[in-house]
């Protein structure tokens, strides 16, 4: 199922004594049916306010959305069935079994087979040998199990994930990462609010980056190319002058450093140009040790993002 949005915008306090918060604004997107799409942004951006209107918890101020054919505001109800939201704090009846939680819940939103989805999701997060257990005593990482089981009793086409894996340890985390994808495979269209950019890079096919307004949104990949262009490593047994000048002759060389024993060259077709750099370095009698890549990290192209802002 699609999401768009156009010109989004929520303003707290908008009629009242207090100053106006502008939360979202003009926020205008589209999310394709399937994919995993990040929501990245400093703390305050708000994320958690855009998925509390698409989730139509809250109503925006002004703008719409669309959830595949049904319109925030207009369509709730329909909404409400087509989405699964896990929220940053999910709570949870305390003394009662995981499995009577998620019994509850289930019958809140008329699950058909009641009892074959509640079993299914234990299962499929690995909490069926636990389920009488009252949730007061799960740990942090169970806990988020079962609210992720929770999210998805009633099988969402599209569903939002604020911070799904905050506060796991390692394996809990790459249990719940390899889920997102499974439901990925599924055909689910996935929005992950994250401040967890190695995650978001794994995951995620595109990223918004985001405050208040958006800033960027393209492939991690794309955004990377944009921000940094493409730069190549050249590994030497020993990095002489010559070697600069030689590859500061080519045209195409878009610029070039010496590190220690590496040269970094900024190509833009780094696959078609680095055969002839490679022979003539080799010619010129430079030792090579190794070609690579210079990978930027998603981190690398968030923080220049959000700088370039400051400066705006
Ligand atoms: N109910 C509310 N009343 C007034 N202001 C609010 C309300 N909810 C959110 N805000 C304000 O809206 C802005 C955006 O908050 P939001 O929680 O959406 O950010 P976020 O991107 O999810 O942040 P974080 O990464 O810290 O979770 C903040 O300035 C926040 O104080």
């Amino acid at each position: 199922m699609k999401i768009t949005t156009e010109n989004l915008t929520k303003v707290f306090n908008a009629h009242r004594k207090q100053p106006p918060i502008v939360a979202v604004e003009n926020l205008t997107l589209e999310i394709n049916e399937g994919e995993v799409f990040g929501l990245l942004g400093p703390n305050g951006a708000g994320k958690t306010t855009t998925v509390r209107m698409l989730t139509t918890l809250i109503a925006p101020t002004s703008g719409e959305a669309y959830i595949g054919p049904w319109k925030v505001g207009r369509d709730d109800r329909h909404i409400r069935q087509a989405v699964g939201l896990l929220t940053e704090a999910p709570g949870m009846y305390e003394a009662l079994s995981a499995e009577k939680n998620l019994t509850i819940y289930a019958r809140l939103y008329n699950v058909h087979d009641v009892k074959g989805q509640v079993e299914k999701y234990l299962r499929m997060l690995g909490l069926w040998e636990r389920r009488f257990d009252p949730v007061g005593s799960f740990s942090k990482g169970m806990r988020q199990k079962l609210a992720i089981a929770r999210a998805l009793l009633h099988e969402p086409r599209v569903l939002f994930l604020d911070e799904p894996t905050s506060g796991l340890d390692p394996e809990a985390a790459k249990l719940v990462r390899d889920f997102i994808e499974e439901l990925e495979s599924e055909g689910r269209t996935i929005i992950l609010c994250t401040h967890n950019l190695d995650e978001a890079e794994r995951l995620c096919q595109r990223v918004a980056i985001f405050k208040t307004r958006l800033i960027a949104v393209d492939t991690p990949e794309n955004l990377r190319k944009r921000l940094f262009g493409r730069k190549v490593v050249f590994h030497l047994r020993h990095v002489q002058p010559q070697f600069v000048d030689l590859l500061r002759t080519f045209p195409f060389v878009e610029e070039v450093s010496a590190f220690e024993n590496r040269l970094v060259v900024g190509l833009s077709d780094p696959e078609g140009q680095n055969p002839l750099l490679v022979r003539r370095l080799v010619e010129a009698g430079a030792e090579i040790q190794f070609v690579g890549e210079l990978r930027h990290t998603l981190e690398d192209v968030y923080l220049r993002t959000i700088q370039g802002q400051h400066g705006a």
